[in-house]
């Protein structure tokens, strides 16, 4: 079956330099809805400024500068139109370290929606039990929703945190080594979460961890010094890849 559907974010010609520092060098790439995209590659290539460039992130910092183009659903994100507040509530980041705020559980989750202006107790109950839910963290939880946030161990953290961030409804969600914090069982947990939700949101993942690219993407992209060297379905970028140095670094002759 051939699928011919609109991707979901578009990049055509990017290029990122902070300062004379090109660190992003004419990447394209198609990123498809409801899929897991992984960004592999060597320390220090890219991955993750090209994750923070899907939602303006890099905005933040002021010797850095970008060409090209971004559409997210054909709407291209650097135009002066876009409101960048909307765009990061659309695509909003899952950080390495899990960071909840110092507050309880449910004030986490109700944060953002009572920020969009939401103040009805029985919608924010809604909301709240829905978004823990969906990050497969309510049934750890549900008895102890006023208490601190910062109780719960690592890996509760970052699916808090990952249900924080579905309470205000975004459509991508970019992951930046989501699991590197955690033990074995949570980053399991964290795996198997990104299976459940690729079904209604579209997932792009920076990891370290081959294997982890392996089991959770459907494509792959492998970067090199801010080059994207390769990229494509995860199952052929790992079996066969068509460039020497993909296949070098996933054998883990560098990196
Ligand atoms: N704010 C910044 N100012 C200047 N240079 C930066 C800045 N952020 C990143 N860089 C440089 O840009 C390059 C790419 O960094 P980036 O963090 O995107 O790489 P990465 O592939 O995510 O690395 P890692 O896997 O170690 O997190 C590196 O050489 C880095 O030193």
């Amino acid at each position: 079956m051939t699928e011919n559907v609109q991707p979901k974010i578009k990049v055509r010609d990017l290029n990122l330099y902070y300062g004379e520092f090109h660190a992003l060098k004419n990447i394209n790439m198609d990123i498809q809805a409801n899929k897991v995209t992984a960004l592999i590659g060597p320390s220090g290539c890219g991955k993750s400024t090209f994750l923070r460039t899907l939602n303006r992130m890099n905005d933040l910092i002021d010797s850095c500068r970008i060409t090209g183009k971004v559409t997210v659903d054909g709407q291209d994100i650097f135009s002066p139109e876009v409101d960048v507040v909307n765009l990061r509530k659309k695509v909003g980041m899952v950080f390495q370290r899990p960071n909840p705020f110092p507050m309880s559980i449910y004030d986490n989750i109700a944060y953002g929606p009572r920020i969009h202006g939401i103040k009805e107790k029985r919608k924010l109950d809604e909301i709240v039990e829905k978004s823990l839910r969906a990050a497969a963290l309510w049934e750890e939880v549900h008895d102890r929703l006023k208490k601190p946030a910062l109780g719960l161990s690592g890996g509760q953290q970052q699916r808090l945190c990952i249900a924080r961030l579905l309470a205000v409804e975004p459509e991508i969600l970019l992951m930046d080594e989501p699991s590197s914090a955690l033990d074995p069982i949570s980053t399991l947990k964290i795996e198997e979460l990104m299976g459940e939700l690729k079904e209604n949101y579209t997932i792009v993942i920076v990891t370290h961890n081959m294997q982890q690219a392996a089991r959770v993407s459907d494509f792959t992209a492998f970067f090199l010094t801010g080059d994207m060297v390769e990229f494509g379905e995860t199952e052929t970028i790992f079996t066969k890849p068509s460039d020497k140095r993909t296949e070098d670094y996933i054998t883990g002759r560098f990196g």
